[in-house]
């Protein structure tokens, strides 16, 4: 459903024509209900590729479409309304709790739905929040777990998590797992989520694309790519990670 045709983004900040790829040569397809963990090594290009496919940032090359229609026929913000991305640091608007959580329904002119917030604030650990606080007071971890549930609001077809539980705890990373893994079985939403926890991927995706060499080295089932990784970088990869691990 979500179709990338070799996509490619080149370094910011540089004349284009000139400038290396940040990442390239990525065509793959994304089909409905699908939960792809993203991981590799830092600066691979992970969070521009989400921030790509989310249409933050334009591709430089290449062809993206969802649902047989291409991005550039469809515009950012109507693609935005399907393809929903979750950032790393997540952003509070002005105002209280409650108008952050109205906000995306209101710009998208959807009807909010209170039951649906109420539940799933309950099930991210978020039940005994006051709505009326101003956004901007909230803990880091309150902060990512309401960009989340905004971002789930909108009910998109995608979501791009970008390393949503880097900032939680082990309890809210648990519960804002769970919290996926319900929305997943209810709603069948995709998911491409960038994590640097090996053990999350096995929790929560079945799918692995590893990045290396700026773009998509392997794509497996999670279980092969840990136990069998095809490349050299893969196995270097996993190898580095173990061995962190077992460090006092
Ligand atoms: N807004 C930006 N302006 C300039 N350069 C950027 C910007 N965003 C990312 N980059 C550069 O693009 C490259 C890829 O960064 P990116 O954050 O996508 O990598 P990553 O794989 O997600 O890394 P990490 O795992 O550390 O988050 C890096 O060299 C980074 O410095």
């Amino acid at each position: 459903m979500l179709e990338l045709q070799r996509l490619a983004k080149r370094a910011f900040n540089q004349e284009p024509s000139k400038s290396p790829y940040t990442f390239c040569n990525i065509t793959k397809t994304i089909e409905q209900a699908e939960r792809i963990a993203l991981i590799g090594a830092s600066g691979q290009g992970k969070s521009t590729l989400l921030r790509t496919i989310s249409l933050l940032n334009m591709p430089d090359e290449g062809e993206m479409s969802f649902d047989g229609v291409a991005f550039r026929e469809v515009g950012p913000r109507n693609w935005r309304k399907q393809i929903c991305y979750v950032a790393q640091q997540a952003v509070m608007l002005p105002g209280s709790v409650e108008a952050n959580l109205t906000i995306s329904s209101k710009l998208h002119g959807r009807s909010f739905d209170l039951k649906l917030a109420e539940r799933l604030l309950q099930t991210a650990g978020l039940s005994g929040l006051d709505l009326k606080k101003n956004a901007r007071d909230l803990s880091g971890g309150e902060m990512q777990r309401i960009a989340l549930i905004r971002a789930l609001l909108l009910r998109p077809k995608v979501l791009l998590l970008d390393e949503i539980t880097a900032s939680l705890d082990t309890v809210n990373t648990k519960a804002v797992e769970q919290l996926l893994a319900q929305w997943h079985a209810d709603e069948g939403t995709t998911m491409l989520w960038v994590t640097h926890e090996l053990e999350q991927v096995t929790r929560t995706c079945e799918r692995v694309w590893f990045m290396s060499g700026n773009t998509i080295m392997e794509d497996s089932l999670a279980t092969a790519f840990f136990t069998r990784p095809s490349t050299d970088a893969g196995r270097t990869f996993i190898g580095h990670h173990v061995s962190e691990e077992v460090q006092p």
